[in-house]
């Protein structure tokens, strides 16, 4: 069962093959034995994903089922989830149960899913290897001493060893889909105001969307006909109809037009890297696409312009964590300057401070025009590249991230950190929707083929996803799990 996708899950629950009840109990039991190795979650909710699947099982009796009835899912833990622990990976919210669901959530329920836990993340959002979540690193489930990526580490990981078919992750400068490339699995995500952000902590709410993570193009698509919409309770999702993203999954190639963005392929790139993609992009050529080199002249300035912008508003969202609004609260505190300083200084792990006084400084007076203006401005040029590229192709192809997954604990620096996001950002500062598929191997480790389209053109994406997905088998390959966690 645990092999399967979420599409091929649906079909057996709708053949009777077998009852949502008993796939969830045959995931809880896969949890239980391999995530201590892989610490891909942070909490487990069993007995209300056994209960949710009797209701799926009593709905379907009735006839009342719809596709997605009874499928178990796991969501990132940056979702609130009503009366469920809702950490975001910090200590200051280790003591935090949401009041109330987020959208995503509450859409998912409503159209039948069920929820197995959280999946572990990168603190607040904040990180691309999962390392810096407060209940300890995720294991990638393809090498034990390799990261998962980040900040959705714990729903890739999740997704890669069977533990879940799919689960929901968020993307504010690649947290979908550098883990999805690290990790062999799908990842969307979508354009900005796509999927309502209600109920999902914010890091940095320009640029914060929550996507699915999948085994397939097609699962995707599925997920995110579920919890894209408008939504009044959160004023940047866009009043724009959802289409039925499994539509067009099969609509042929030829034709195509791919862009290859030249300064996705220079230094720093793995050999290996390029080479898979490369040979994806050839597979493309074979489907009837043509290819033709692009440039986004400045996706240079990606990094340090997010760099400004994502810990701005992060300094700025995260001040409700003060022990007295929300979050962690210091012992015997002598007044309220002491209760702030020690619940924040005790609460925020070492990656959340830094960005905290990074975004402070950035926006204080005298530094507001030289960093924070100027970050601005180079966001609307890069958005500027994208719209200037999609006026020449169809899509831009190129690798999710310069290297596979690397080993724990081998990028200690912060800015060796975030150089690794040099292929994801920019699109984060553009607005436009972008998908990782599985494209080979390198070193052992996955490989993931990155897939850009301008603003709302998901079903663009998720057909090209899907069709490399019906002409390759990368998406199918699973992970080994060793034996004593067996
Ligand atoms: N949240 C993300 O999309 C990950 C990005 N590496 C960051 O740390 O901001």
């Amino acid at each position: 069962m645990h092999d399967q996708t979420l599409t091929g899950l649906a079909a057996a629950l709708a053949a009777g093959e077998f009852s949502s009840r008993e796939l969830t109990e045959h995931l809880l039991a896969r949890i239980e034995r391999h995530d201590g190795a892989l610490n891909s979650f942070i909490t487990v909710t069993g007995d209300a994903a056994l209960e949710a699947a009797d209701r799926a099982d009593a709905a379907r009796a009735l006839g009342e089922a719809g596709p997605l009835t009874g499928l178990p899912l796991a969501l990132k833990d940056i979702f609130c989830t009503r009366g469920v622990k809702t950490s975001c990976g910090s200590k200051m919210l280790d003591n935090f149960d949401a009041p109330y669901d987020a959208t995503v959530v509450e859409k998912l329920a409503a159209a039948g899913t069920l929820s197995l836990g959280k999946t572990n993340m990168d603190e607040f959002a904040m990180g691309s290897s999962n390392e810096n979540s407060f209940y300890g690193a995720v294991k990638n489930p393809w090498d034990l001493g390799a990261v998962p990526g980040g900040s959705s580490g714990g729903s890739a990981a999740a997704v890669a060893a069977g533990l879940v078919p799919a689960a929901l992750g968020t993307d504010t400068g690649g947290s979908i889909r550098q883990p999805a490339a690290f990790c062999g699995i799908t990842g969307l995500k979508p354009t900005y105001g796509r999927v309502s952000r209600y109920g999902m902590i914010a890091y940095a709410s320009s640029l914060d969307q929550a996507g699915p993570m999948a085994r397939t193009a097609e699962d995707c698509a599925h997920l995110l006909g579920a919890i894209a919409g408008h939504d009044l309770r959160d004023s940047t999702s866009v009043a724009r109809g959802v289409p039925d993203y499994t539509e067009g999954l099969d609509a042929p190639l030829s034709g195509l037009k791919i862009g290859l963005p030249k300064e996705y392929f220079g230094d720093g790139l793995s050999a290996e890297v390029e080479s898979a993609v490369r040979e994806a992009i050839a597979v493309y050529e074979s489907l009837g696409a043509t290819v033709r080199e692009v440039s986004l002249p400045h996706t240079h300035y990606a990094i340090p312009a997010y760099y400004v912008i994502a810990p701005a508003e992060a300094s700025s969202n995260l001040s409700r964590f003060d022990g007295v609004r929300f979050g962690h609260r210091c012992e015997n505190p002598t007044d309220l300057i002491d209760l702030y300083k020690r619940s924040r200084g005790e609460g925020f792990g070492e990656e959340v401070k830094r960005r905290i006084l990074i975004g402070t400084h950035t926006l204080s007076e005298g530094f507001f025009d030289a960093y924070y203006k100027q970050a601005q401005k180079v966001r609307r040029l890069i958005r500027q590249d994208f719209l200037d590229a999609f006026e020449e192709v169809d899509v831009l192809m190129g690798p999710a991230s310069p290297t596979p997954a690397f080993d724990l604990g081998a990028n200690k620096d912060p800015v060796s950190m975030y150089l690794q996001d040099i292929y994801t950002i920019a699109v984060n500062l553009a607005g436009i929707p972008g998908i990782s598929v599985p494209a080979g191997f390198a070193g052992g480790r996955p490989v993931g083929l990155q897939i850009l389209g301008t603003h709302f053109a998901e079903a663009q994406l998720l057909n090209v996803a899907h069709q490399f997905q019906q002409a390759t088998d990368w998406h199918l390959r699973r992970p080994d799990l060793a034996e004593e966690t067996a």
